[in-house]
Formats: C-alpha cells, structure tokens, sequence
C-alpha cells in the first residue's frame, strides 16, 4: 500500500486524525514536523525564531522525502503543500488527503497556541487570508474530508471508506 499523506490548513486535525487512523490501520504514522523537531532537537517555535521559515521549509521538503513511501501514513505541516515539488513528491508517492475544517474552528483551535508561528498572534481575518492565499495548492489532494462537527473516531471512519473507492 502506498503512503497515506494527511494534509489541510494548520489546526485541522491532521496529526490527531493521522494517530488515530494508523491505529485503526495498524500502520505506523510519521508527523513531519515532530521529525523536524526531533532532528534538530528544536521546537518548531525555535525553529521559525532562530533560524526563519525559509530554513523550517527546507527542512520540511527534506524529511517529507525521506521518509518510508510504503505501508505508512503522514500527517504534514499545514504549509508543506506552498512548495510545488512537495506537492508533486507527495502525488507520485501516495494518496493525499485533505482535511477541511472550518476556519472559526480552526482559529479557536491555534490562535493562542506559540508553537504555530505562522498562526500564532494573527487575526482571524488574517488567518483567512493565509488560508486562501494556499487554498489552490490544495487541489492536488486526491480525496477531501470535512471534519466539521464530526468525533475523531467519525472522521477515521470516512476516511477509511474514501479510501475504499
Ligand atoms: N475532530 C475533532 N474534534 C475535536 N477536536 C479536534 C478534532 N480534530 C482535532 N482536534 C483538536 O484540534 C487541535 C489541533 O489538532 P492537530 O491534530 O494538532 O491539527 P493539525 O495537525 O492539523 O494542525 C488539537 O487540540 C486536537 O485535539
Ligand atoms: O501552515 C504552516 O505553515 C505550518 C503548520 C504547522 O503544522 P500544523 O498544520 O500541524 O499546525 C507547522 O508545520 C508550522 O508551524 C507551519
Ligand atoms: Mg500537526
């Protein structure tokens, strides 16, 4: 089975979904940006501070591309689909999908949360211009999922029969 990548905007519940898919799978998962973390002994936060996005981007591309293309699933960071060459990586190597919630949720999610530089200290509508200034990129997911007013378990579950068609 080809790597399943689970991507969507910061706050959309990509690594908790992603947690609780491999178990329901039995398949071991892979968070990029606790790679990133646990590679430079940095936190993401640290990251963004010492070194700048650019750097965290960098990173970002080289770990997506090391990791295992098979029996796997991989929660990404929000932003790793800006990069063309991530996209196409991750289309060529497995099945993409996008996890859509809605944008109070997700603001409510991440605004205060210091370890999400890019969202951390925004505006909602601030947020909102992120989200749609990425809002194509996200077009080269094979399948999406809205995860509004839906349990862990119930968004698991879908994405399991999406994967079936
Ligand atoms: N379907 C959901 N229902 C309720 N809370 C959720 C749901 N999905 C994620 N969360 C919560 O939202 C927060 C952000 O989730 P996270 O998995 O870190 O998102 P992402 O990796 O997409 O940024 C976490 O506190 C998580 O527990
Ligand atoms: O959207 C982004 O640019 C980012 C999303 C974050 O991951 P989550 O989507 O898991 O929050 C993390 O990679 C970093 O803070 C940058
Ligand atoms: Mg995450």
């Amino acid at each position: 089975m080809k790597a399943i990548y689970l991507t969507g905007f910061m706050g959309a519940g990509k690594t908790t979904i992603g947690e609780a898919l491999a178990e329901r799978l039995a398949l071991p998962v892979r968070d990029t940006d606790k790679e990133i973390e646990r590679t430079t002994g940095l936190t993401i936060k640290q990251i963004f501070e010492e070194h700048g996005e650019q750097y965290f981007r960098d990173l970002e591309t080289e770990i997506l591309k090391n990791l295992p293309k098979d029996n796997i699933i991989i929660t990404t960071g929000g932003g790793i689909v800006i990069r063309n060459e991530n996209r196409i990586y991750m289309k060529e190597s497995g099945v993409i999908i996008l996890l859509h919630a809605d944008l109070d949720v997700i603001y409510d999610r991440i605004h205060h949360d210091s370890n999400r530089p890019i969202a951390n200290k925004k505006s909602k509508e601030e947020l909102v211009t992120l989200y749609l200034s990425r809002e194509s990129y996200y077009e080269d997911c094979t399948r999406k999922i809205n995860t509004d007013n839906k349990s862990i378990d119930d968004i698991t579950e879908e994405i399991i029969q999406s994967l079936k068609n």
